[in-house]
């Protein structure tokens, strides 16, 4: 591991009691926490706001845990479409701060994969990447992939968000109709008529969509848009699946949906060697 780039005024290195490490970010504009095992971003919450994300109250403490909530990074592959872990091997591995920024309106921070990490956990592989967060009043996440290797590679991924409401079922999602979507439930390609409601577990993947979603609890909303993305997948457990998911509270489903900028399903990507595919996220209180 190379050396940590010197830290400005308000971004911190960080242990917990059981010794997993995080960055820190206390500036005027934002306070946000980074645990470098999974470059997973577990809160960001902008001055005067509530924080734009869910975190379970049970997640992993100890090295070595697979965090439940913020944002998970899903990479080279999305769910169980390869053979490995479910979402790929970026959330378990431990990622290195190369890049770390402020001015007056924000904080970027920059991660990277190491390439021995990625060859350890993938030896088939070879990938250089990179997560680049914009911390301020508003969330940008930026995640890079760039073929190393000699031939062509699939990448599929998904900067899995999960986003707080006050009460699912009070929860609507707007800039979803019309849109076809892969319901992951019943393996059916569905179309969505008008806004989102949530009454049951929801497991969809939308395709051939990129406009802005908004996100409304009838206390605030939240607007997520993306690049570099054709698809998003919008999750429930609801309550039987909740059980059955670590660390996840019983009621937990009650207080979140995850909406994940993806290039999952029929966008997941092939990129030549030396290509460059960037996935980027803003999340922002409107
Ligand atoms: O439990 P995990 O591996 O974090 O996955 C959670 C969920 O992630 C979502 O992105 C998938 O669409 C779901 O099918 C999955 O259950």
């Amino acid at each position: 591991m190379t050396s940590v780039p010197a830290l400005p005024e308000g971004i911190s290195l960080i242990h917990n009691t059981a010794g997993k490490a995080f960055v820190q970010v206390e500036h005027p504009s934002v306070t946000a926490r980074i645990a470098l095992e999974g470059a997973h971003l577990v809160s960001c919450i902008p001055s005067g706001q509530a924080d734009l994300l869910w975190m379970s109250p049970s997640d992993p403490q100890a090295p070595g845990g697979v965090l439940r909530g913020g944002v998970p990074l899903c990479w080279p592959w999305f769910g169980n479409t390869r053979t490995g872990p479910a979402h790929g091997i970026a959330r378990r591995s431990l990622w290195q701060l190369t890049g770390a920024e402020r001015d007056e309106q924000s904080v970027r921070l920059k991660l990277e994969l190491p390439a021995a990490t990625q060859k350890a956990a993938l030896p088939e592989a070879s990938w250089a990447l990179s997560l680049e967060l914009r911390l301020g009043a508003s969330l940008q996440m930026t995640l890079t992939s760039r073929n190393t290797g000699q031939g062509p590679q699939l990448l599929s991924q998904a900067l899995h968000s999960y986003l707080p409401v006050a009460e699912i079922t009070k929860v609507r999602v707007t800039g979803l109709d019309g849109a076809t979507y892969l319901d992951q439930l019943t393996s059916s390609h569905q179309v969505q008529q008008g806004d989102l409601t949530i009454e049951r577990e929801v497991d969809r993947i939308y395709l051939q969509h990129s406009q802005p979603i908004q996100l409304s609890d009838g206390q605030r909303t939240l607007e997520i848009c993306r690049s570099g993305s054709a698809s998003v997948v919008l999750w429930n457990p609801w309550q039987d699946k909740a059980r059955k998911l670590d660390n996840f509270p019983a009621d937990g489903y009650r207080t979140m949906l995850c909406i994940e900028a993806a290039n999952a399903a029929a966008d997941a990507r092939t990129l030549q060697p030396g290509e460059e595919h960037t996935l980027s996220c803003s999340i922002r209180q409107i």
